[in-house]
């Protein structure tokens, strides 16, 4: 039996959440207030002017692609980088000038698992529960809560450098949450995780935020922003280009596009996408090139009158219809619209992969212990 077939299931939530079920609403003071924040990297802005606040007990969704500087806000939010621009306060608490109020006050699962190999998760634990000033009694109860939680616990006394990348994600989680942070920060949690740990870790988020916490959660996986977020700020070139729930920011869009066409394409090599766009004009068109070599096609459209003309453009540009249908927008959608691209998730069988820029494309093994 392999350790990860021995790691205990998550208690398991249904995968529609239903949206604070137990009577908690999200709302209250604000935890983050963020104005006009600005990184820059030489002339390069990263992060340009932006201004929001994440309530208490909220979930706040920070969607964008790879690049969209959404761990570099992270990063200036949990004071491990400093704005070139901008105010920011966690917890009532600037986060440059009471940088050290605001760290005992915040949780960080970052992009790479902070984990000591060549110690047991409990000794891992003690020792980052130390370094937060806790007293060992405090380290002890809290070690054993949540690795219970994170279904850890008979665990506890094995080398971390023996788990799977799952197993040390769920130690590396404790670990952030071991000092009981108001707000937990969890950047691109999921990423290149296994999809029993991935649905696992979704669950435990959603657990945490109907306890209350304030989380801020950032990822490229659209169905995993609309999962758990209760408001989504897409980020794009630095800037939040919209911020709302997802509810609304589908709303929004089915006001003005009714209709998602899909298609897949039989295609001749070459411009489909140029050819397919001079045809169509007026309309957002996405087109990706599958891995079985077909072509993907997505139109947002203001009604179904928009399929005869789309259709006929596919016949004018050489290619066949292997697939049509109509969708409900998305989130994705919501994206597309406002940004002209779509994000891609991980490149899987079947799955779409970019004609153009190379969106959340990062290789799955990027997540390292130490
Ligand atoms: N230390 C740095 N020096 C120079 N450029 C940087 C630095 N850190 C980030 N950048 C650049 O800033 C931009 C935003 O990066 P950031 O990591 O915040 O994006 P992201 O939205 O988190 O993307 P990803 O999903 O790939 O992590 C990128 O173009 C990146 O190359």
């Amino acid at each position: 039996m392999t350790q990860r077939e021995r790691v205990a299931p998550l208690p398991q939530i249904n995968a529609e959440p239903d949206r604070r079920s137990d009577g908690h609403v999200a709302g209250g003071p604000a935890d983050i207030v963020v104005e006009g924040l600005t990184k820059q990297f030489g002339s390069f802005v990263a992060v340009d002017h932006v201004s929001f606040e994440v309530r208490r007990g909220e979930v706040f969704g920070f969607l964008g692609p790879n690049g969209a500087g959404k761990s570099t806000t992270i990063r200036m939010l949990t004071t491990l980088l400093r704005p070139t621009a901008g105010t920011a306060r966690v917890g009532g608490w600037d986060v440059v000038h009471d940088a050290g109020r605001v760290r005992s006050r915040i949780g960080l699962v970052a992009e790479r698992i902070i984990l000591y190999d060549r110690l047991s998760a409990a000794e891992n634990l003690r020792l980052f529960g130390r370094l937060n000033g806790m007293a060992d009694e405090a380290i002890r109860a809290a070690t054993t809560r949540w690795l219970t939680r994170l279904g850890m616990i008979e665990w506890e006394d094995k080398l971390v450098g023996t788990f799977s990348t799952g197993m040390k994600q769920r130690v590396n989680i404790a670990r952030a949450l071991l000092h009981q942070p108001q707000v937990l920060f969890l950047d691109e949690p999921t990423l290149g995780l296994d999809p029993q740990t991935t649905r696992a870790i979704r669950s435990f988020i959603q657990e945490l935020r109907d306890e209350g916490m304030t989380i801020v959660l950032t990822t490229h996986q659209m169905a995993e922003a609309e999962m758990l977020s209760d408001r989504v700020a897409i980020i794009d070139h630095g800037r939040i280009v919209a911020l709302d729930t997802p509810e609304a920011l589908k709303r929004r869009l089915a006001e003005t596009h009714q209709t998602v066409i899909e298609m897949t394409l039989d295609a001749p090599s070459g411009e489909v996408e140029t050819r397919l766009k001079e045809a169509l004009p007026g309309l957002t068109v996405d087109v990706a090139l599958t891995a079985s070599g077909t072509v993907h096609v997505k139109v947002l459209a203001p009604s179904s009158d928009a399929i005869a003309p789309v259709v006929q453009a596919v016949a004018a540009v050489g290619a066949h219809i292997v697939q049509l249908h109509t969708v409900e927008p998305t989130l994705e959608d919501v994206f597309l619209h406002l940004t002209g691209h779509q994000i891609r998730d991980e490149v899987s069988a079947g799955a779409p992969v970019t004609a153009g820029r190379a969106w959340g494309r990062r290789a799955a093994a990027s997540r390292t212990g130490r």
